[in-house]
């Protein structure tokens, strides 16, 4: 029985990941494998995905799209290995991705055959602004979709959803628009009821080269963090970034865990929930190393930060420096 694949692809913190976790938590009994992309050293999407059913592969210092692409089908195979197998697999890509090379790399006949891909989501930031739409990386994310879902309406203006709708059919793509509140979308939207019958392969389009614009740079702390600081901190550094997030700890509340978004120019801290203090509890058996009090991922366009730039800003937070 072929395993249906949907891939999920979208702008930097557009609401890839809500989405994933939305559907893993309404699974409804679906065997979901999840594989789980993330372009910096430290994979925080996959902490972020700790309640997945059937297990979250992490591929993460690098883009499936380009450096990756050999581990993307290697996971895929020992996922498809699995006894029991999954029914469906998700991939989440990173916000950089050029999913047309994605699309290509399914398209390894074995792959095709064992796990085709099914459904092509293109996450959307109703805010964003349709001048964006003619940015090569939005126009490649777009193209590919069969569903564009538009998340975070709730925060976007009121005309905003129709702007955005209006900007995506000005694109002559294909797909079907959806909202997604806080990564809601119907799931059979996403998956086939049944699965007896392979759908086509997909022409990806023309292949470019990957251009290289984005890169990541850690920064972690084995000290709490103050909170009035990290808000100084990211004030000066928003200007430059294109997202960061990040787990971290604060002096105001010592031992609990908060995960730190930043993404559209918006920045929010929220505590850690149930599913993450288990991954984490899992994660400190054994001979695993101790987490570090605050691991955060900055995601810049390249060259517009130092790494000693933005140590230097980051340092400022830590209370007892
Ligand atoms: N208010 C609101 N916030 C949302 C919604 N969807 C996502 N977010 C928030 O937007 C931020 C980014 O969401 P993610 O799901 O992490 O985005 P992503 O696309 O996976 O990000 P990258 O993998 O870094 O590209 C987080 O703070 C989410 O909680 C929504 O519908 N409403």
């Amino acid at each position: 029985m072929p395993v249906p694949i949907l891939l999920v692809t979208g702008f930097l913190g557009a609401g890839k990941t809500t989405v994933v976790n939305h559907l893993l938590a309404h699974a409804e009994g679906r065997r979901i494998a999840a594989v789980v992309n993330d372009f910096g050293a430290i994979n925080i999407d996959a902490e972020l995905i700790a309640g997945a059913s059937d297990g979250v592969v992490s591929l993460a210092n690098g883009c499936i799209c380009c450096s990756l692409e050999g581990d993307l089908l290697r996971t895929l195979a020992t996922l498809l290995r699995r006894d029991p197998k999954p029914e469906y697999i998700v991939i989440e890509t990173s916000g950089v991705a050029d999913p047309a090379e994605i699309v290509r790399n399914l398209m390894d006949p074995v792959i095709l055959r064992e796990a085709p891909l099914e459904t092509v989501l293109c996450v959307m930031d109703t805010a964003t602004p349709p001048a964006a739409l003619d940015d090569a990386l939005h126009r490649s994310q777009l193209r590919v979709a069969d569903i564009v879902a538009l998340s975070k309406l709730d925060l976007a203006d009121e005309g905003a959803g129709a702007r955005i709708r209006e900007a995506i059919r000005a694109q002559r793509v294909p797909a079907v628009v959806v909202d997604a509140q806080h990564g809601e979308i119907p799931s059979a939207l996403l998956f086939p009821a049944t699965v007896d019958r392979a759908p086509a392969p997909r022409k990806p389009g023309p292949k470019r080269p990957a251009e290289q614009r984005f890169e990541t740079l850690s920064w972690t702390s084995d000290q709490p963090l103050s909170l009035a600081r990290l808000q100084q901190a990211i004030g000066r550094l928003a200007p430059k970034l294109a997202r960061a997030k990040g787990l971290l700890e604060t002096v105001e509340q010592p031992g609990r865990r908060m995960v730190f978004q930043f993404a559209a120019g918006r920045a929010t801290l929220a505590p850690a929930d149930a599913a993450l203090a288990v991954s984490d509890a899992a994660l400190a058996v054994g001979d695993a190393p101790a987490l570090p009090c605050a691991r955060i991922v900055f995601i810049v366009e390249l060259g517009v930060l130092s790494k000693a730039e933005l140590d230097g800003i980051m340092e400022t937070c830590v209370a007892d420096r």
